[in-house]
């Protein structure tokens, strides 16, 4: 979520309400969009007018939307997942319009952009969980994030809702500063879901310790930095150069809150050419389980304090990694002091050993 220091953006889960119901925050803004009554053009493409959802279908995609997850097909387990692990309902609006361009045949690539909290991860997530042949033992689908920690995060969410499906899966990010994503450098990769970071995948890929050969599915979370040219876009061509060579039936699926222009171009081409597309404006899709609320801090002092008072106060487990590259010692210091906690100061958070010297300095590694 782009963030400046002055504003900070609080998400709170609370218990799912369909859709339909109305809004519960006054700070909340959702527009209701009726997706039943979208209806394709000759040309494929189509703008809700109200909604602002631009959906661009292939020639052979015939559009529909899944208003309960049993629509989707998906195997009990699965949805036992959803239902008791997850606590979902039914999909969320961007759920309810990509899950059926993800896994109805022809498995055509697709391109999704919607704003933060609008329950992309399920999406990708459910795609991966979904296509993946539980008897077969190896990796058929494979998420790149651009950090690690979007990369745990992403696995927590797929070990959750893939409890009782017998998925297995691997943190491939490098590094073992936590015994859970602790990667067997050597030992070729068996899990059938492998999530992780670009550097790590293209080396387990050179070092052909993560097969290829049966991949299906290869998500791209964040992909305007997977992509832009100043992030890992010389890496993502890379990781599709090498499935390339193994396979061709591996369906690209590139999610992001954000697309700059030069990056959806870029993406329009490495996808197939045909391919599936959907843009959502920024305030539309909010899923009702969110609230978002913007707090408007005057300092990074300010900031602290609302994510301690205000976030903390719920007693969700969190885990915040500051982010403080420009931030003033001596303030870190205080809020260390006055907060009880530690934080962590990254020069440059991508690389591997600023990331590890700092959790070390901060005694949380
Ligand atoms: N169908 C659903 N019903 C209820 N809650 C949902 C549903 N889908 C997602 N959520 C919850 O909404 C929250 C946001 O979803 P998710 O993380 O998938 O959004 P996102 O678009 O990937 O956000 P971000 O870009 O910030 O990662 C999560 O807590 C998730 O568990």
């Amino acid at each position: 979520m782009a963030e400046t220091a002055a504003d900070s953006v609080i998400s709170k889960e609370k218990d799912y309400a369909p859709a339909s119901t109305s809004s519960t925050s006054e700070e909340k803004v959702v527009s209701e969009i009726d997706i039943q009554n979208l209806t394709i053009d000759d040309s494929n493409k189509f703008l809700d007018e109200d909604s602002n959802i631009k959906i661009i279908t292939s020639g052979d995609t015939p559009y529909r939307s899944a208003f309960t997850f049993e629509e989707l097909n998906l195997s009990p387990p699965l949805l036992k997942g959803l239902y008791v692990e997850m606590k979902y309902q039914k999909p969320s609006k961007i759920q309810a319009i990509s899950l059926p361009l993800i896994l109805d045949p022809p498995y055509l690539d697709l391109i999704a952009q919607a704003h933060n909290g609008s329950g992309k991860t399920a999406c990708f997530t459910l795609g991966m969980l979904s296509r993946v042949d539980p008897k077969l033992k190896a990796p058929q689908a494979l998420c790149c994030c651009p950090t690690r920690e979007l990369a745990i995060q992403n696995s927590e969410v797929l070990r959750k809702m893939g409890k009782y499906t017998g998925i297995t899966f691997e943190c491939a990010i490098g590094g073992d500063f936590t015994t859970e994503t602790h990667i067997k450098k050597r030992s070729p990769i068996t899990a059938q879901v492998v999530i992780g970071t670009p550097g790590t995948i293209k080396r387990r890929m050179t070092e052909k310790t993560l097969g290829l050969s049966y991949l299906m599915m290869l998500v791209f979370d964040e992909a305007d930095h997977m992509l832009a040219k100043e992030g890992f876009k010389d890496d993502s061509l890379n990781m599709m150069k090498h499935i390339g060579r193994v396979t061709s039936h591996c369906q690209v699926l590139l999610f992001s809150a954000t697309f700059n222009e030069s990056v959806k171009k870029f993406a329009a081409k490495i996808v197939k050419g045909n391919h599936n597309e959907l843009f959502v404006k920024k305030e539309e899709l909010s899923l009702e389980s969110v609230i978002q609320y913007k707090v408007d801090c005057p300092d990074e002092l300010a900031k602290v304090m609302v994510i301690k008072d205000q976030i903390l106060e719920f007693g969700e487990r969190a885990v915040f990694n500051l982010l403080c590259g420009d931030m003033d010692e001596m303030i870190m210091s205080k809020i260390e002091t006055h907060f009880e906690m530690k934080i962590a100061k990254v020069p440059d958070w991508r690389n591997e050993e600023d990331f590890k010297a700092a959790m070390r300095s901060a005694g949380l590694l």
